[in-house]
């Protein structure tokens, strides 16, 4: 049996001594190289918070002490130390989650898993328990990626506030986000990071001084008094506690017992403490060391030995004919630059970024600063893209109607990962922007259903330099092309059949979807068009009209049902005097549990079989309601 093994809560923990901490560490390190190349995951985040979870958890009394993950991609290792060992399943239907969870266990807090909302979680946690007078503590981990968000600092401000408040704040610091984290901020953790050589001078000042006879004491203690002098003077790292926060650090992340004694100090101190804690992404697993992109942060299901995928490679990723087409145009179009919040090979554009490194920027995880200074450099005479997931542009919606669309500033935002992700869960599937961005005035949504089709429409966005566009598409591979039989307006007639009942408008890689389901009509005696929009917003003029000619319209949208493509061209038959029923096959408004994305699109009914079903159900529920109002009844 491991050590692991003999795991089952933190109090597990406790007694374990140096040694078998050590071999504790070893034994998580396997198991997550494992398991999390069986499944796929978070593997290189994990690997670096090993001895820094183990000394939380020995530091702490948790759950009532309350420690929370920023993003929360880095809680495997606390899971494994909470009674989460079975990882067989993680981030599959039924399994663990990727994140905290809830559900799951007491020991987890926040599931939100976008970035930089940790620190606002443990203000308002802190502020609880001095309100209802409880003695607990309030521990935030949070990485050096996560820390370059607004989000972040709008919380700082107010934990500075209060100084004799107790929030313990530990900066996981990898140096990195997915590749190395960039900006002023990093640059001051760099030079925290060296003030190392100064600590260790007054330890061995400590040490030398006062084991000399007569002057040995009062020379270490006024050289200890003029601590700050001499930090500031020799390793200038006053930001945090100019800011009010006293620091800590910087602290070897990989040593259980110096993590251990600095949150144990930092729990003395009846006020806010920020730990600094040195990491390494992938520490332990030569691949992920070695991969200089992103230090695998996460991995797909492989072979851990050749790290070789357990998949087949399919088609080409949405991601890379994106990653292909932008690259060209910035070829052909020097006015044409990037933006990424933190994300430049997961979004595609490492292929820009080596051809035009002066035309991208990565504004650090940072999507409404993507946005504004989108504009801003719209405004100067440039035309921006954007790349982000679209459930990261959740963040930047002010902006993007504010700054970008009410300034009427060329930009378009390109949103991988849009619809049903699956394994990441509800908070990062892209279901919401076909919804929110409705209200956007000026705006223009494209979603393209084919990989010729992503780089027609992204050709046609970055034309448009008077208003923002927003051109989606989901995750995972492209599949074959749709061809188009006819156009109507600028529509896309995918399928037609001789006096058609019912208008399927298909709305992206949902296309080829809609096309079986109207296969499967046609077999059943039902006579379908189905039409690609291609430009889902503003809905085309020519759609009413076309509606006017079937019996029942069904839009069929890979976003919630809520305001989104549905809304808008049920908006836009009334307001044209159309009136034809119309369904909308969408995503519930519910948030999704993770699972493989075919598998979510089964169970919410978004299969050829299920909406061909209730297309006919709904057209014979029509057909009835037509036969009792002939008959008067
Ligand atoms: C708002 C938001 N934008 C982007 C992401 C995608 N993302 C997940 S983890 C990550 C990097 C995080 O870096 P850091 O906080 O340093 O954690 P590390 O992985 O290095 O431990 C990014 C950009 C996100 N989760 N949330
Ligand atoms: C935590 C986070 O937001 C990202 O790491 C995300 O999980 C990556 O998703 P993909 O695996 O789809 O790139
Ligand atoms: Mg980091």
């Amino acid at each position: 049996m491991t050590i692991l093994e003999t795991i089952r809560g933190p109090h597990d923990l406790k007694a374990l001594s140096g040694p078998e901490l050590g071999e504790l560490a070893e034994d998580i390190r396997k198991f997550l190289i494992e398991a999390v190349a069986r499944t796929g995951g978070h593997l290189g985040p994990n690997l670096g918070v090993v001895e820094l979870s183990i000394a939380l958890h020995r530091a702490f009394d948790s759950p009532v002490d309350r420690i929370l993950w920023d993003t929360g991609h880095q809680s495997y290792v606390h899971k494994l130390l909470t009674g989460r060992q079975d990882f067989s399943k993680l981030r599959g239907k039924g399994g663990l989650s990727g994140y905290p969870s809830r559900e799951e266990s007491a020991h987890d807090v926040i599931e939100n898993s976008h970035a930089s909302t940790v620190l606002g979680w443990a203000d308002g946690l802190a502020k609880a328990n001095e309100v209802l007078g409880r003695p607990h503590h309030v521990v935030a981990v949070i990485g050096d990626g996560a820390l370059t968000g607004g989000m972040a600092w709008e919380a700082l401000n107010n934990i500075a506030a209060a100084r004799d408040r107790p929030l313990i704040i530990v900066v996981n610091d990898n140096e990195r986000s997915y590749g190395p984290t960039i900006g002023g901020l990093a640059d001051h953790l760099a030079t925290l990071r060296t003030t190392d050589g100064y600590e260790r001078f007054l330890s061995w000042g400590k040490d030398v001084l006062q084991r000399t006879p007569v002057v040995g004491q009062p020379l270490y203690e006024s050289l200890h008094g003029a601590k700050k002098g001499f930090k500031d003077a020799f390793a200038p790292q006053g930001m945090f506690e100019d800011l009010g926060l006293k620091y800590v650090g910087p602290v070897d992340g990989h040593d259980i017992a110096a993590v251990e004694s600095a949150l144990s100090r930092a729990k003395r101190f009846h006020g806010p403490v920020l730990v600094h804690c040195l990491t390494e992404k992938g520490r332990g697993y030569a691949p992920a060391l070695e991969d200089e992109a992103d230090r695998f942060h996460t991995v797909g299901a492989m072979d851990p030995l050749t790290c070789a995928p357990l998949a087949p490679l399919g088609n080409p990723s949405w991601t890379s004919v994106f990653g292909d087409e932008i690259a060209e145009i910035g070829a052909e179009r020097p006015d044409v630059v990037a933006i990424t919040a933190a994300m430049l090979h997961p979004v595609g554009l490492t292929k820009f970024a080596e051809a035009f490194p002066e035309r991208v920027w990565d504004v650090g995880i940072a999507e409404q600063h993507a946005a504004v200074s989108a504009a801003g450099l719209a405004t100067g005479g440039l035309h921006p893209v954007v790349a982000v997931y679209a459930t990261f542009l959740n963040r930047a919606f002010d902006q993007l109607l504010m700054d970008v669309a009410l300034h009427r500033c060329g930009v378009t935002f390109v949103l991988d990962r849009a619809g049903v992700t699956g394994p990441d869960g509800p908070s990062h599937n892209g279901m919401w922007d076909l919804s929110v961005l409705q209200v956007v005035p000026g705006l223009r949504i494209a979603a393209p259903r084919d990989a010729d089709r992503l780089r027609e429409e992204l050709r046609e966005a970055v034309t448009v330099d008077d208003a923002p566009t927003v051109l989606r598409f989901p995750k995972e591979s492209v599949g074959e092309a749709v061809p188009a039989i006819d156009r109507v307006g600028a529509m896309d007639v995918l399928h037609r059949a001789d006096d058609p009942q019912v208008l399927i408008v298909a709305v992206g890689v949902l296309a080829s979807v809609c096309l079986q389901a109207a296969d499967l009509l046609a077999g059943g005696g039902i006579r379908c068009t189905v039409v690609d929009p291609r430009w889902v917003k503003p809905v085309d003029e020519q759609l009413a009209p076309l509606a006017g000619r079937h019996r029942l319209v069904a839009v069929v949208e890979d976003n919630s049902r809520a305001g989104g493509v549905g809304s808008a061209v049920g908006q836009a038959l009334r307001d044209a005097g159309v009136d034809v029923p119309l369904r909308t096959f969408g995503i519930p408004e519910q948030f999704l549990a993770h699972g493989k994305r075919a598998e979510v699109l089964a169970d919410i009914g978004l299969t050829p079989v299920e909406i061909a079903g209730r297309i006919s159900a709904a057209l014979a529920a029509k057909a009835a309601v037509g036969r009792i109002e002939e008959s008067g009844e």
